[in-house]
C-alpha cells in the first residue's frame, strides 16, 4: 500500500517558511558574493536570483514598455522617452546625444541600463532603459534596429499600482505632448516649381523649409479686442474634437483676411500657426496646372496645419462659375482641365468634409469686394477678419516692438503721433519702417511725426483735388445741359 503525502495548511506553512529561510539566506549570499565579481557575471546572477526568489521578497513591481506592440509603435514608450529627457538626474552615468539636420534643439536621452528616479504624489519610482539582443530578427536582421530590442522599466511599490497605471501613466502620456509641441519645429511648406528648400521624402507635393516667423499675437499690431477674439476662436475650435464629432462637422476652420497691403495678413497667419503650433501649407495657385492637381496637392497636406493661399482675388484669374461650365465642356477633349473657380472651391469643400482633422483654411486677399460671392458664402469661410489700417492703441505694440517702450511708459511724442494716426491711413508695416530707421527713440519717433504730417499732407491735397475735379466735371454737366435746353428752346422759337 502506498501512503499518499496530503499537504495540509499546517505542512504548506512548514515549507513555505523552509523555502523563505533558504531563499532569505541566498539572498544574503549573493550580496556579499557578488561584490567581488565582474560586471556581466554580477547581472546574471542577479537576474537568476530575482526570478527565483524576487517574488516573495520582493515589494516592488515593475511594469515594461516595449518600443513595439507587434508591428505597431508602442505610444507609450515614445511618451516615455520625451519624457525621460526632463528627468535626467546627476546620478545617470552616460547620455546618448544627438541631432538632426532639420532640428533646432540638441536631443539628450538616456543610454541603456541607465536608471532615472521620478517622484508623483509622493510614489517613488525608478525608471531604467533596456536594450536587448533578439535572437530571431524579422526580415533576417539587415536592418541594426530589428536586432535589438528596446524598452523601458518602471519599477515601484507594489501598492502603488493602481494610482501609477490609472494616474502617473496618463500623466506622462499629456506631458509628453506638451513636449513634443513645445519642441516641436514648425514647417512652411509650399508647392513653388523653382523651389530650392528641402523635399519633403514622404510628400512629392510640397518642399520644405523651417518656419522661423518670429511673429507672435504679442507683437501683431491691431485691436485688442479683435485679437482677444481670433485667439479665443482658435482656442475654441481646437479644444472642440467632440463637438465636432457630436454635430457631424469635420473639425475644420476658414478664415478670410482681407485688408490693405501691409496691414499684417501675412503676420496674422505666422502668428496663428505659432500660437497652435501648426506647419503652414503656402499654396501656390499659379504653380497648379489644373483641377485634379489642385485636388492632389491640397490631400497631401497633414493634420494640424494651416493652408493658406494668399491674394486670393489676384493670384490666378478665376473667372465665374457659369463661365467655368462653359470653358470645361469646351475642354473635354483637351488632357487636362484647368484650374477654375467651381474646381477651388470643390477642393476646399473636399477638403473641409473629407477625412483629416484639426485643419485651418485662410485666404487672404486686398480687395475683398473683389471676390466672387461664391468665396463669401456663409459656410465657406467661418471667420472674416477685416485688417485695418495702424490705430493708437496698434502704434503702441509697434513702439514696443521696435524701441522697447512698454505698456504704461510714454515719450513726448506719443500724444502727437497718436493725433496724427487717428486723423490718416497709414498701415502697420510703413509705422513699422519709420520705427526701424533708428535706435534712439528721439530720432525715430520724430522720423515718424514728419512721415505722418508729410501723409497727412498729401492726403489733404488729394482730397482737394478730387473734390476741384468733381465741381469742375458737376459745372461742365450743369454747362451742358443748359446748352442742351438753350438749343431746344431755339429750335421751338
Ligand atoms: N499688424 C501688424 N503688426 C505688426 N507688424 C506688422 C503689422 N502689419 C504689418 N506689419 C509689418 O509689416 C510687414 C509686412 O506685413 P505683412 O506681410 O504681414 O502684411 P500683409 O497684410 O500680408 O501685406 P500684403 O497684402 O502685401 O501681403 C511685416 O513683416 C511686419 O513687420
Ligand atoms: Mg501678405
Amino acid at each position: 500500500m502506498v501512503d499518499y503525502y496530503m499537504p495540509t495548511a499546517a505542512s504548506a506553512s512548514v515549507w513555505f517558511s523552509a523555502y523563505a529561510s533558504f531563499a532569505g539566506f541566498m539572498m544574503l549570499v549573493r550580496s556579499m558574493a557578488t561584490e567581488l565579481m565582474p560586471q556581466p557575471l554580477r547581472s546574471y546572477i542577479y537576474s537568476v536570483f530575482n526570478y527565483l526568489f524576487a517574488p516573495f521578497f520582493s515589494r516592488e513591481v515593475t511594469l515594461l514598455f516595449d518600443e513595439r506592440c507587434g508591428m505597431t509603435y508602442n505610444e507609450l514608450y515614445e511618451a516615455v522617452e520625451v519624457y525621460l529627457r526632463t528627468k535626467i538626474g546627476p546620478s545617470v552615468r552616460c547620455l546618448r546625444v544627438s541631432k538632426l539636420p532639420r532640428m533646432k534643439a540638441i536631443k539628450v536621452s538616456i543610454d541603456r541600463d541607465e536608471e532615472v528616479a521620478d517622484t508623483f504624489d509622493g510614489v517613488k519610482m525608478k525608471w531604467c532603459y533596456v536594450v536587448t539582443k533578439v535572437e530571431k530578427p524579422r526580415n533576417g536582421g539587415t536592418d541594426e534596429k530589428e536586432k535589438e530590442k528596446h524598452r523601458f522599466e518602471l519599477t515601484f511599490h507594489k501598492k502603488h499600482k493602481d494610482k501609477v497605471i490609472d494616474y502617473y501613466l496618463p500623466y506622462v502620456l499629456a506631458r509628453a505632448k506638451t513636449l513634443k509641441e513645445e519642441q516641436k519645429t514648425l514647417k512652411l511648406f509650399t508647392n513653388l516649381d523653382y523651389w530650392d528648400g528641402d523635399d519633403d521624402e514622404d510628400n512629392e507635393s510640397w518642399g520644405s523649409v523651417n518656419l522661423d516667423h518670429p511673429c507672435t499675437f504679442d507683437k501683431l499690431a491691431m485691436d485688442p479686442e479683435l485679437k482677444r477674439m481670433i485667439i479665443e476662436d482658435l482656442e475654441r475650435f481646437v479644444a472642440r474634437r467632440e463637438f465636432y464629432s457630436k454635430v457631424g462637422k469635420a473639425w475644420k476652420r476658414g478664415y478670410l483676411l482681407y485688408g490693405p497691403p501691409g496691414t499684417g495678413k501675412s503676420s496674422l497667419v505666422a502668428a496663428m500657426a505659432n500660437y497652435l503650433k501648426f506647419n503652414v501649407y503656402d499654396l501656390d495657385l499659379a504653380a497648379i496646372e489644373g483641377n485634379s492637381e489642385l485636388k492632389r496637392v491640397m490631400m497631401s497636406t497633414t493634420n494640424r496645419s494651416i493652408l493658406v493661399i494668399e491674394d486670393i482675388d489676384c493670384s490666378i484669374n478665376l473667372q465665374n462659375r457659369d463661365d467655368d461650365q462653359d470653358k470645361s465642356s469646351k475642354e473635354t477633349n483637351s488632357y487636362k482641365k484647368p484650374l477654375t473657380l467651381s474646381g477651388l472651391l470643390n477642393c476646399i469643400d473636399g477638403l473641409r468634409s473629407s477625412c483629416g482633422d484639426e485643419r485651418i483654411i485662410i485666404f487672404t486677399t486686398n480687395r475683398k469686394e473683389m471676390l466672387d460671392p461664391a468665396l463669401l458664402r456663409p459656410g465657406r469661410m467661418d471667420v472674416h477678419i477685416h485688417m485695418s489700417y495702424c490705430t493708437p492703441s496698434g502704434f503702441r505694440v509697434l513702439a514696443s516692438n521696435y524701441l522697447g517702450i512698454h505698456d504704461g511708459e510714454d515719450h513726448r511724442l506719443f500724444g502727437e503721433i497718436e493725433r496724427l494716426i487717428e486723423s490718416t491711413e497709414v498701415t502697420p508695416a510703413q509705422v513699422a519702417e519709420e520705427l526701424m530707421k533708428s535706435d534712439d527713440a528721439d530720432v525715430s519717433l520724430g522720423g515718424l511725426v514728419n512721415f505722418l504730417k508729410h501723409n497727412q499732407a498729401e492726403r489733404e491735397r488729394k482730397r482737394e483735388e478730387k473734390e476741384a475735379k468733381e465741381k469742375k466735371q458737376n459745372k461742365s454737366t450743369r454747362f451742358s445741359l443748359l446748352k442742351k435746353r438753350l438749343k431746344i428752346f431755339s429750335t421751338n422759337a
